[in-house]
C-alpha cells in the first residue's frame, strides 16, 4: 500500500485521539476524525483546531472531521479507536457495520472492561467479529499534550500479524514519534492498563506528602505486580520492561499532565472519590479499571497489593493512613 494515500479514521476526537490523528497526518496519511459534537467537528474543518482539547495547536490540513461514522469509515485503511474503555463495547457496536473488510483497527485504549475482564483488543474482536490479526495496539509513554507540542516520544505497536504491525508503524512514524513493533498484544495492553492504577497510587502518596523514595517504591513494586499479572496471562516479561510497560509507568507516574496521577493527588489531599471525579474533566481509566484488574489477579491467582489497596481506597473501604500502613506492614519477603 502506498502510505501517502492511506486513509485513517479516528474515533474519537478526544485528547489522545486528536494527538494520534496529528501524528498519522504528519506521517503522511489523510485523517478523518469522528467527533460526537458538531462544534468540535466544525471547528476542526473550519479552523484546523480541536477547540475542546487543544485550541492552541494547528492541526495539519490533511486532518478533517465529521460526526457521521459512515463517512469517517468510508475507505479507511486504519481505524484508530480512542474512547473510554468502559464505553468501547457500546460505541463500537454502533460503528462496526461501517468497518471495511481490510481496515486494520488500532486500539489506543488503556483500560480493562469491568465485568468481562477483557482487554480492549478482545472487546474489539468480540464486538466486530474481526480477527485478532487485524487488531493492533499502540501503547507507550505518550502524554498527549507533549505529543501535540511535537516533543520526541516512542511507543510500541503490537499485533499478532507482524505485517499489520509494520503497516501501522509506517503510518505513525514521524520525526518526533518513533514506533517499535511487537507481537505481544497482551503485554502491551496490561502494561498500559495497570500503570494507570499505579499512577493513582503514586499520586495518592505524593498528595499525602510522601517523597520520591516512596514514589519510586510504588513504581518499582508496581512494575513487579504488573509483570506478575501480565506473564500469568501469557505476556513476555521483556514487554513490561519496554515502552508499553516501564516506559509508560515512569512517564505517567512522574508527570503532572497525567490525569490518573492527578486524580490520585486529589485523593491524597483528602478529596472524596466523588470530589476528585468532579474535579476531573477527562477520561481517568485507572479509576474504573482497578477493580477489573483486581478480578483478573484473583482469577490468575496473582498477588497485586498496590492495585488491591487502590481499589479499596476507590471504594472508600479504607482511609489513607490505613492504606499506607497496610502496604508497609505486609510480611517481609524476598524481592523476587
Ligand atoms: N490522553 C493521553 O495522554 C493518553 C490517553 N490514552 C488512552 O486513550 C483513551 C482515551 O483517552 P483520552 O483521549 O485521553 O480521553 P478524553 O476524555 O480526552 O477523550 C475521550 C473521547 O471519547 C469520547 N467518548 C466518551 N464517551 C464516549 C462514548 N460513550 N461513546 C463514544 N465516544 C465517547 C469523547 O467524546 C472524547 O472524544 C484512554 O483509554 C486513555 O487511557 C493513551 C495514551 C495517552
Ligand atoms: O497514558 C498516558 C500516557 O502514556 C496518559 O496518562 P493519563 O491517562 O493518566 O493522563
Amino acid at each position: 500500500m502506498n502510505q501517502h494515500h492511506a486513509r485513517t479514521a479516528v474515533f474519537s476526537a478526544g485528547s489522545w485521539g486528536t494527538a494520534v490523528g496529528k501524528i498519522m497526518a504528519d506521517a503522511g496519511t489523510s485523517v478523518i476524525m469522528h467527533a460526537r459534537r458538531d462544534e468540535i467537528a466544525d471547528a476542526i474543518n473550519a479552523t484546523h483546531r480541536n477547540a475542546g482539547y487543544f485550541p492552541d495547536v494547528e492541526l495539519p490540513h490533511t486532518v478533517t472531521a465529521t460526526t457521521d461514522p459512515a463517512t469517517a469509515l468510508d475507505g479507511a485503511d486504519f481505524l484508530v479507536l480512542s474512547i473510554p474503555a468502559q464505553s468501547l463495547r457500546t460505541g463500537l457496536a454502533a460503528w462496526a457495520p461501517h468497518i471495511g473488510p481490510d481496515t486494520v483497527i488500532v486500539s489506543l485504549m488503556k483500560g480493562i472492561e469491568i465485568g468481562s475482564g477483557l482487554r480492549a483488543s478482545q472487546v474489539i474482536t468480540e464486538v466486530t467479529g474481526i480477527g485478532a490479526e487485524r487488531v493492533a495496539v499502540l501503547s507507550g509513554p505518550n502524554l498527549a499534550r507533549e505529543i501535540m507540542d511535537g516533543q520526541p516520544a516512542a511507543a510500541t505497536v503490537a499485533c499478532p500479524d507482524e505485517d499489520a504491525a509494520h503497516r501501522v508503524q509506517r503510518a505513525c512514524h514521524t520525526p518526533y514519534f518513533r514506533p517499535y513493533t511487537s507481537t505481544d498484544v497482551t503485554g502491551c495492553e496490561l502494561g498500559g492498563a495497570v500503570k494507570n492504577v499505579i499512577a493513582l497510587a503514586v499520586g495518592i502518596a505524593s498528595g499525602m506528602g510522601m517523597g520520591h523514595n516512596a514514589q519510586a517504591m510504588l513504581i518499582t513494586r508496581g512494575l513487579a505486580e504488573t509483570t506478575r499479572l501480565a506473564t500469568a496471562m501469557g505476556a513476555h516479561p521483556a514487554t513490561l520492561a519496554g515502552l508499553a510497560g516501564l516506559g509508560d509507568l515512569v512517564a505517567t507516574c512522574s508527570s503532572p499532565l497525567s490525569r490518573n496521577r492527578t486524580f490520585g493527588t486529589h485523593l491524597g489531599h483528602g478529596l472524596t472519590v466523588a470530589e476528585a471525579t468532579a474535579a476531573t474533566r477527562q477520561t481517568t481509566e485507572g479509576v474504573k479499571s482497578a477493580e477489573a484488574i483486581l478480578a483478573l489477579a484473583g482469577a490468575h491467582d496473582v498477588e497485586m497489593p498496590i492495585t488491591e489497596i487502590v481499589s479499596d481506597l476507590l471504594h472508600e473501604k479504607v482511609t489513607l493512613d490505613q492504606a499506607a500502613s497496610a502496604l508497609m506492614q505486609r510480611p517481609p519477603k524476598p524481592e523476587r
